[in-house]
């Protein structure tokens, strides 16, 4: 704020004043940054673990029909969210709440499988139980809470101190991972601050419907393309050597969502963190929820929702890098070990920069290969 604007507003605490444009106030200092917010409660982690997330299935722990197929969705998804947000119905959330508690106590979810939840908004009248009562009975079950309708650092900084403060309470060893969903206009105007306001901070998912309502876009799809947003090709000339405005023009579908993930993925790789696609609600539309993955994992998603088994398998085959590329980074690697210099590799230009590129595939390669033998294998045979 200029001198000059706060006098006007009366502001006579300036320099003091804290204005938009200055964010060290969200800030701890670095050298406390990673201290335990609480007596007694883990300290934080000073790197996210890259643990595979290609999927993050969704179920209600209060359907019991969901809550059944768990235990053999163990192994089978990288990350099984108890979702105790929307889509769950206000008389059934201490029934979601309780389920989740049973569910985590009682199964046995294995190195590879990662237990979420999804607990209600900041602004709901269950999010305090839901915190109270899954840090405190399974916190050392539960690898990552995901916080819905994040609006600003405020609402990360309020969930980091209270689970320290719950951690310590429930005596949990390893400090609970939080993850922001991006859906409201406020929350993508601060997705920056967002991604950096805890040592907590695991990732962030778009959260294509309720940012849409939000946003006020006029799309009623919860994620994916859509027809109306397009680009068409001009028109060819007439006979008369003016443009045929009548005649047939190809059009090409756009991704309204670009913008969006792009912002997101900046502010994740920046602070360390990842990003998520999140729902691709047609369910039945299995090419289109791959298409709408894969334009995310090219820009650098590491992973995208599951809301029906059918999805786990999309994700999974879109989210782990091609037998082709991987095969490709391999004989960069070869032909540059120490990654520098310029090298011809099939007519192609290969550099300092695109051996980084390759490296990026090889070791997301090898850290999914560890946990899956079939991918071992096709990553061996490419
Ligand atoms: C915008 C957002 O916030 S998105 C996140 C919130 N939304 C969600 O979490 C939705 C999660 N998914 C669901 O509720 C369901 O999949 C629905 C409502 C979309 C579709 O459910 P159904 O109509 O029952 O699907 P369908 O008939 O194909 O189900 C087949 C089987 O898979 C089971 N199933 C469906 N979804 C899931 C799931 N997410 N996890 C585990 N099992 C599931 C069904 O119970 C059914 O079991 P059965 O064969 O024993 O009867
Ligand atoms: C993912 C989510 O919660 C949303 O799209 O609103
Ligand atoms: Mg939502």
């Amino acid at each position: 704020m200029s001198r000059t604007r706060a006098a006007l507003l009366g502001c006579g605490r300036y320099p003091y004043a804290v204005s938009r444009e200055d964010s060290s106030h969200h800030m701890r200092s670095a050298k406390d940054f990673f201290a335990p917010l609480a007596v007694g409660a883990p300290t934080p982690v000073t790197e996210v673990p890259a643990r595979p997330s290609r999927m993050i299935h969704f179920f209600d722990p209060s359907n019991p029909k969901m809550a059944a197929k768990v235990p053999d969705m163990v192994g089978v998804s990288d990350v099984l969210l108890g979702n105790l947000e929307d889509a769950v119905v206000a008389d059934k959330k201490e029934a979601a709440r309780e389920g989740l508690v049973t569910i985590a106590k009682e199964t046995d979810f294995g190195e590879h499988t990662q237990l979420w939840t999804r607990i209600n908004s900041l602004d709901s009248p269950w999010v305090l139980d839901d915190l109270t009562r899954l840090v405190t009975e399974v916190g050392d079950t539960l690898d990552v809470i995901m916080v819905p309708k994040v609006q600003g650092p405020e609402d990360i900084h309020y969930i980091d101190r209270i689970l320290a403060q719950l951690e310590a309470k429930g005596g949990v060893q390893r400090p609970i991972l939080v993850h922001a969903i991006l859906e409201t206009a406020r929350g993508m105007a601060n997705v920056e601050e967002i991604a950096g306001a805890s040592p907590r901070m695991q990732g962030i998912s778009l959260g294509p419907a309720d940012l849409a309502a939000d946003r006020r876009m006029k799309t009623t799809r919860v994620g994916g393309g859509h027809p109306g947003y397009l680009v068409r090709q001009d028109p060819a000339k007439g006979a008369d050597g003016a443009p045929d405005y009548q005649g047939e023009r190809p059009v090409f579908q756009q991704d309204l969502w670009h913008y969006t993930i792009a912002r997101m993925v900046d502010a994740c790789a920046m602070h360390g963190i990842f990003p998520f696609y999140g729902p691709f609600g047609d369910i039945k539309d299995t090419v289109a929820c791959e298409d709408q993955f894969r334009n995310a994992f090219l820009l650098g998603c590491v992973g995208a929702w599951s809301l029906h088994p059918v999805q786990i398998e999309i994700a999974k085959k879109v989210f782990s890098p091609s037998a082709e590329d991987v095969a490709h980074a391999r004989r960069v690697k070869e032909a540059m070990p120490d990654g520098r210099g310029a090298v011809m590799i099939d007519g192609k230009m290969e550099d300092d920069a695109s051996w980084k590129q390759c490296m990026v595939v090889l070791e997301l390669a090898e850290r999914l290969s560890a946990n899956d033998p079939e991918l071992a294998k096709m990553y061996e045979e490419a």
